[in-house]
């Protein structure tokens, strides 16, 4: 647990504050240097890699392996390339320098949202392959932009492409939240992103955004919206700056065997697992709405939540562990035998 010198640092920490280095901030990501950087994995694991141009100078990679049963759906193993800005003079480290401390804690925009999954995945995936494993199921690993100004140049436009049909995915990991306390969050739904932006022509005034995820009461606040505006008198509109209206749950009980085979490991694993319903949104929700089941897991207990906030750190044990948790869960999803209706 503790660090060493740099010399002795676990080559795949190497690789994640590599990948932190990469510029890929909002509003102006440098998305080419990362998709350089997931090729150079690529070829270095062995996998496949394919890029889908979504809209122009948008780019999701996908880099493959291929399952022993390739007609079986596939493990759709989701993360975004972009993060939030910084304020730069709140931050104790530059945070596009990796800073490791002399305890291990790594200061990084994307130290949890999310360049540790993206990592993560790769990681474990190296590690199976190394190991000689071969699984059933094929395994997308997908790299997308945009997320973090709402994925309308990302995920969005992907899940509606013949390539991500092709990818044939039957269930997807996306991001979660670290949880500091010894338990993980796992995320099987998501609130849905309603921003307003309010119009007034005449004096200024103010917008208030409070909305409950369920249909009825958007309805109402909708309602309630326009006969506001109405009411403030001539000139006085509104329009969505987010509009997400198509709410979807993946159960989260042994039901769905893919909760069974996520839960079945993490049981194996002695985690205790925190079923929650995403308090924000993520790229989840464009999944799930085209039918895919998906659960939001970012492996980071004992972690305050520190995305999109300064100093986000993330300690390289924390990741490091998260490393051998994917490892056994991409086992145990990749293995899921063929369900009823399954080819
Ligand atoms: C509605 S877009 C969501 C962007 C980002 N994931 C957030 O929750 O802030
Ligand atoms: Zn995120
Ligand atoms: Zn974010």
């Amino acid at each position: 647990m503790t660090t060493k010198g740099p010399e002795s640092e676990h080559p795949s920490v190497t690789l994640f504050r590599q990948y932190l280095r990469i510029r890929t901030v909002q509003p102006n990501p440098d998305y080419g240097a990362a998709i350089a950087f997931l090729e150079e994995r690529a070829h270095q694991l062995g996998l496949s890699c394919q890029k889908v141009e979504v809209a122009p100078g948008f780019v999701i990679t996908v880099l493959t392996w291929l399952g022993t049963n390739p007609t079986l759906p596939s493990i759709l193993l989701n993360s975004h390339t972009d993060v939030v800005p910084v304020f730069k003079e709140h931050w104790h480290h530059d945070p596009f320098e990796a800073f490791k401390d002399s305890e291990g804690y790594i200061y990084a925009r994307g130290a949890q949202d999310m360049k540790c999954v993206s990592i993560q995945y790769l990681e474990a995936v190296r590690r199976l392959k190394s190991e000689g494993h071969r699984f059933p199921r094929t395994i997308h690993l997908t790299f997308v932009p945009d997320e973090e100004v709402g994925g309308h140049k990302g995920m969005e436009l992907f899940v509606k492409r013949p390539e991500f049909q092709a990818l044939r995915a039957g269930f997807a990991l996306d991001e979660g939240l670290a949880n500091p306390t010894d338990a993980f969050t796992v995320f099987y739904s998501e609130r849905s992103p309603w921003w307003i932006r309010v119009t007034s022509t005449g004096k200024p005034g103010h917008a208030s955004r409070f909305i409950e995820d369920t249909a009825a009461e958007k309805l109402a606040f909708e309602k309630q919206l326009e006969t506001w505006c109405r009411e403030a008198g001539e000139g006085v509109t509104f329009e969505f700056a987010q509009k997400f209206t198509e709410p979807r749950m993946t159960r989260p009980d042994d039901s769905n065997p893919w909760w069974a085979a996520f839960s079945g490991a993490c049981k194996e694993m002695n985690l205790t697992l925190e079923p929650q319903i995403f308090p924000a949104a993520t790229d989840s929700r464009y999944v799930r709405a085209v039918g895919i089941p998906a659960l939001g897991f970012s492996p980071m207990n004992h972690t305050p939540v520190l995305l999109h906030d300064h100093n986000e750190r993330l300690h390289e044990a924390v990741f490091l562990r998260g490393v051998d948790i994917y490892t056994r869960l991409l086992s145990a999803l990749a293995s899921v035998p063929a369900m009823p209706g399954e080819s």
